[in-house]
């Protein structure tokens, strides 16, 4: 929280009591020397020159307190959008495509009045805009991460309900916006921005209409992940007795489509936590990626999707890092973001800056990852997304055609679903063509078809390659001999 008074009130204070004392003293010493006409004279002088001191205190309310943001700000910004709409004539107004509904906030230096146990406070919103040159960092002076805009709001009041404000009015500022949040439950989503090389989060509000209950997944590691996310939420007193930051680390592997950033949805809905979806290729620097992790909020799940091939991080011992696929080469000049960087700062200071903070880690090859990332305590639950089961099947049926019951069709196609590897999501695209259950079905079925023949044409050309090879090999030998 940024408050800051201007002018400092202690110094008002003194200054006005010690010249209070020095005006009665004055008025003594008058009264027995000099005609009242002239008294009166500078009496009413004194008084005009008391009357310029400032009878308001105000609180500046930034939007960000250095690296992180400001919860205050945002809790206020939250608790105006409920009172402008009835007070003030100019309004901003946003909505984003996928919202429902659009946002009311302050136009600039728009002033709105709230009433508090009988004290005034105005609130004033401004916004002014910076013109910041390149931070130059080793030599590469397209990059910079500068902030070129400063929005706060001020917050006025008289200055002897200065500890009111402070001990009762900001905290009941914090309580509705929490409470409206949770009404509301608005979950955003943040995502990483460039402009101009700088690069900051954006965030839009989180409609994934992904939850628990239509994810098609194990029915045990389902139950396991929300009774992991349970216990997570309701340790705060445990993480702080054994000296741990509170985080958690889920690692989603398996193959594409298998719902791995449904199950991030899921998380999301489940838990209101904003998504922060770190995209490691926008990222050239560590200070980049420290810079923005200081500046993710508390009760969020920052997500790193496809660790294994976004980006090409640099190892641990030298100047080498990983290509896409697995090849180590040399470490490109301008990229001074490193795998080490990025863990560290997660496991030191980054999580001991905040609290109730997930981290989701998704890759299609577990394999391919950094072992450091994989070690224990990194990583705190790894869960496997795997290929459509029967139960799986018959949820995606339910959730897409609403249909509970069951169906003549669904022995066959349980069975192709059983005997190949199909994902959930091509099921889903299919059972997302029709409504009609039957016909749907029925394509369904000619899509598993259409997929058993082409695995029966791929497992037949193998054998014939694996053939043509032996005979080839057996040949080198002979011409050998
Ligand atoms: N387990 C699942 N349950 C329900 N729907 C699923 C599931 N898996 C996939 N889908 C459907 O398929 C779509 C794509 O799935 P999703 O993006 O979650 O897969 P992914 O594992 O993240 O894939 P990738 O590895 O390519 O990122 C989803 O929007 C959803 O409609
Ligand atoms: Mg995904």
């Amino acid at each position: 929280m940024v408050v800051n008074f201007s002018p400092s009130p202690s110094s008002i204070f003194a200054a006005y009591a010690s010249l209070s004392a020095f005006v009665m003293l004055l008025q003594t010493m008058l009264n027995q020397v000099i005609p009242r006409q002239v008294q009166n004279y500078i009496w009413s002088f004194i008084q005009s020159y008391l009357r310029t001191i400032p009878s308001n205190a105000t609180i500046i309310i930034e939007e960000r307190d250095g690296m992180s943001g400001n919860e205050v700000y945002d809790a206020a910004e939250i608790y105006l959008s409920t009172k402008i709409r009835e007070n003030i004539d100019r309004l901003k107004i946003s909505k984003c495509h996928k919202d429902n509904d659009f946002s009311v906030k302050f136009a600039q230096c728009q002033k709105v009045v709230d009433i508090f146990e009988g004290i005034e406070l105005e609130w004033k919103f401004v916004y002014e805009e910076r013109k910041k040159s390149p931070n130059v960092i080793d030599g590469d002076t397209n990059h910079y991460l500068s902030m070129s805009e400063k929005k706060y709001f001020e917050l006025s009041f008289h200055k002897k309900h200065k500890d009111k404000v402070l001990d009762l009015y900001v905290p009941f500022v914090l309580e509705k916006a929490n409470s409206f949040r949770a009404e509301k439950k608005i979950v955003k989503l943040h995502t990483l921005s460039c402009h101009l090389s700088s690069i900051t989060w954006d965030s839009i509000n989180f409609r994934h209409p992904s939850t628990f209950n239509t994810l098609a997944m194990d029915t045990k590691i389902k139950k396991d992940v929300i009774a992991d996310l349970e216990k997570f939420l309701q340790r705060k007193e445990f993480y702080k007795k054994v000296g741990k930051a509170w985080k958690r680390g889920y690692l989603l592997y398996g193959p594409p489509g298998t719902g791995k950033s449904s199950l991030i949805a899921a998380m999301a809905n489940y838990l209101k936590f904003d998504i922060y979806d770190l995209e490691l290729t926008n990222i050239r620097h560590d200070s980049d990626f420290r810079k923005l992790l200081l500046r993710t909020s508390n009760r969020s799940i920052l997500v790193i999707e496809d660790m294994d091939c976004s980006v090409e991080l640099p190892n641990r011992n030298g100047p080498m890092c990983v290509d896409g696929l697995g090849q180590a080469r040399p470490r490109d000049n301008h990229t001074q973001f490193s795998l080490s960087g990025l863990l560290n700062f997660m496991d030191g200071l980054w999580s001991s800056c905040g609290d109730e903070r997930i981290v989701v880690v998704t890759t299609n090859n577990k394999d391919k990852l950094d072992p450091a990332l994989l070690r224990p305590g990194r990583m705190d639950m790894h869960i496997h997304m795997s290929y459509l089961t029967r139960d799986g099947f018959k949820l995606l049926v339910s959730t897409y055609l609403g249909n509970q019951g069951y169906h003549e069709r669904f022995e066959e196609i349980e069975e192709s679903i059983e005997s190949m590897k199909i994902t959930p999501a091509e099921v889903a695209e299919e059972l997302l063509k029709i409504d009609d259950l039957d016909t749907s079905l029925e394509g369904l079925v000619n899509f598993l078809q259409c997929r058993r023949i082409e695995n029966n044409m791929t497992k037949d050309k193998e054998i014939e390659e694996n053939e043509v090879h032996n005979v080839k090999r057996l040949a080198s030998d002979d011409t050998d001999i």
